[in-house]
């Protein structure tokens, strides 16, 4: 469980663009985050994954103030984390699967690296995570004519492969026709029923949010102004966020 209290981010200029966060995070929870353009759904995200630090507030992951815990531990917790831009850096000319595998080869031996061969076992998690996000026929397209709901796709099989448990995903269905962006959002969900992956995702879209998440969280100037469950958003909420 994670646990964010008075999370707050000011920049030098003086801006506050995170501004007392509370939020929990419990295992297997899909959260949309939404609210309007520059209100700091990508702020929030980022200090999620560690990506950018915060001014002050506390982050506690089962108790522990991952602040207070020490460069190392922090740095063993980020790899559990990962954060999907909208547009992920792919490598063009290689394949699906390989691209899912990049960074495994830190624990691969060089000779693997040098001739881009693959171990079994990395193959078949690489596979594994290829299926759970629905890309399994794909594995070994090379990446270059892929979609962006593709790429998106690969990026967060990527992560799994790597261990990520909270998954962190700007604008996952950005650019995508309805159909694709609810068979994304569908992924997205599955992962977190059958893995316990938590996902919370940037969305822009307020009825992918309600028809999908657990849980949505509206965001206004650097603030969370509601943190709604199992209900659509009241009409006072949605003009809140636009
Ligand atoms: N590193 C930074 N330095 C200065 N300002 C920043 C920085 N990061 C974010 N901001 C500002 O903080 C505010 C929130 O930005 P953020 O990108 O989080 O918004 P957003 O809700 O994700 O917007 P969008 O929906 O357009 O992606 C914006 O005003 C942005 O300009």
């Amino acid at each position: 469980m994670i646990v964010i209290s008075g999370l707050t981010r000011k920049i030098p200029d003086g801006k506050t663009i995170l501004d007392h966060i509370n939020v929990r995070l419990e295992p297997g929870a899909f959260i949309a985050v939404v609210g309007a353009s520059g209100s700091g759904k990508s702020a929030l995200l980022k200090a999620l994954a560690l990506q950018e630090t915060w001014t002050s507030g506390e982050y506690k992951v089962d108790g522990r103030d991952l602040m207070k815990a020490g460069f190392l531990a922090r740095m063993r917790y980020r790899r559990n984390v990962a954060y999907i831009e909208q547009k992920p850096l792919l490598i063009e000319k290689k394949s699906a699967l390989k691209n899912v595998l990049i960074g495994v080869a830190g624990q691969t031996p060089l000779w693997r690296r040098i001739t881009g061969s693959v171990r079994s076992d990395d193959y078949m998690g690489g596979m594994d995570m290829l299926e759970a996000v629905g890309l399994l026929d794909l594995a070994k397209q090379k990446v270059e004519n892929m979609s962006g709901g593709e790429r998106q796709r690969i990026a967060i099989a990527r992560s799994l492969v790597h261990g990520a448990n909270l998954v962190l995903t700007d604008e996952p269905v950005s650019g995508l026709d309805p159909h694709t962006s609810e068979e994304m959002m569908r992924t997205l969900k599955k992962l977190c029923a059958d893995k316990g992956t938590t996902i919370v995702a940037a969305l822009h879209r307020l009825e992918l949010a309600e028809k999908f998440a657990d849980e949505i969280w509206g965001m206004e100037n650097g603030r969370i102004v509601f943190q709604v469950k199992g209900r659509r958003l009241t009409a006072a909420e949605r003009i809140r966020i636009q």
